[in-house]
């Protein structure tokens, strides 16, 4: 459902992004790897265009992407949650939900309540009450009651305590399983290798690696050589 070729971004004179590949499938669940500054984020944002490509194909159900506005490619049905959240801290938690849900989704505001019943108990706090964890619980449920065919999720469980990430990983495999596709940014390598059906790595910009997830679990190479941290000689 989502191609990416060779795919080329800018922030100025930086050449960040300098031949990022990888597909999504219907239904899949697909992580995307690599070290700090690799350009994970950036491929999420030139993906859906808040960092127009400078080179490269993006396609999505068949259809290109090239010169859409961010808000039709949404339309189309690819939503991001970045990193830093961005709920809205002086709405509630169900008006958070209302003011993104779609009455064509799939999710709607119950079906999600019932997916993070830290929510649903939650419903009537405000944005700027909640912690870490259920803010991130939230920014994906506002993009699931919009409903996405595919989620791109930025660091989702960056800086949560293990338990909420452990509440997280089940979410996903839910979410996934109920046939809402995932592309996921993800630093906790344990986190990708029980989620991922197949895994991604960029490195310098560039895609390093694509594979099963059970070619990437038996590849101590792979792993070693663009997931470990890199020597800084000075
Ligand atoms: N707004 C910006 N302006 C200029 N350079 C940027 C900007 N955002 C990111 N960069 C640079 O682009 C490169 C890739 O950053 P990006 O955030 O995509 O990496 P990442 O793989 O997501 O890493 P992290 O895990 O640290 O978020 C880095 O060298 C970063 O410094």
């Amino acid at each position: 459902m989502l191609t990416v070729e060779g795919l080329n971004a800018h922030y100025g004179k930086s050449h960040i992004l300098q031949g990022v590949s990888l597909t999504v499938g219907a239904g899949e669940l697909v992580t995307l790897l690599g070290r700090n500054g690799a350009g994970k984020t950036t491929t999420l944002r030139a993906i859906m265009r808040l960092l127009p490509p400078t080179g490269g194909r993006v396609a999505f159900m068949g259809q290109d992407l090239a010169g859409m506005p961010t808000h039709a490619i949404a339309r189309l049905g690819l939503a991001m949650v970045p990193e830093h959240r961005g709920i809205f801290s002086l709405l509630s938690v169900r008006e958070n939900l209302e003011i993104a849900v779609d009455a064509k989704s799939p999710w709607q505001i119950e079906d999600v309540f019932g997916l993070f019943p830290r929510l649903a108990e939650r419903r009537r706090n405000l944005g700027s009450r909640l912690s870490g964890g259920e803010q991130q619980m939230l920014a994906i449920a506002r993009a699931l009651v919009s409903g996405p065919r595919l989620l791109l999720l930025d660091e989702p469980t960056e800086g949560l305590a293990p338990v909420i990430v452990n509440e997280l990983v089940e979410t996903f495999r839910r979410i996934r399983d109920q046939g809402t596709a995932i592309l996921l940014v993800e630093q906790n390598l344990a986190v990708c290798m029980k989620l991922g059906d197949r895994h991604t790595i960029i490195d310098l910009g560039r895609t390093v690696y694509e594979g099963s997830a059970a070619d990437f679990a038996a590849d101590e190479a792979v792993k070693d050589r663009y997931l470990t941290l890199r020597s800084v000689v000075t």
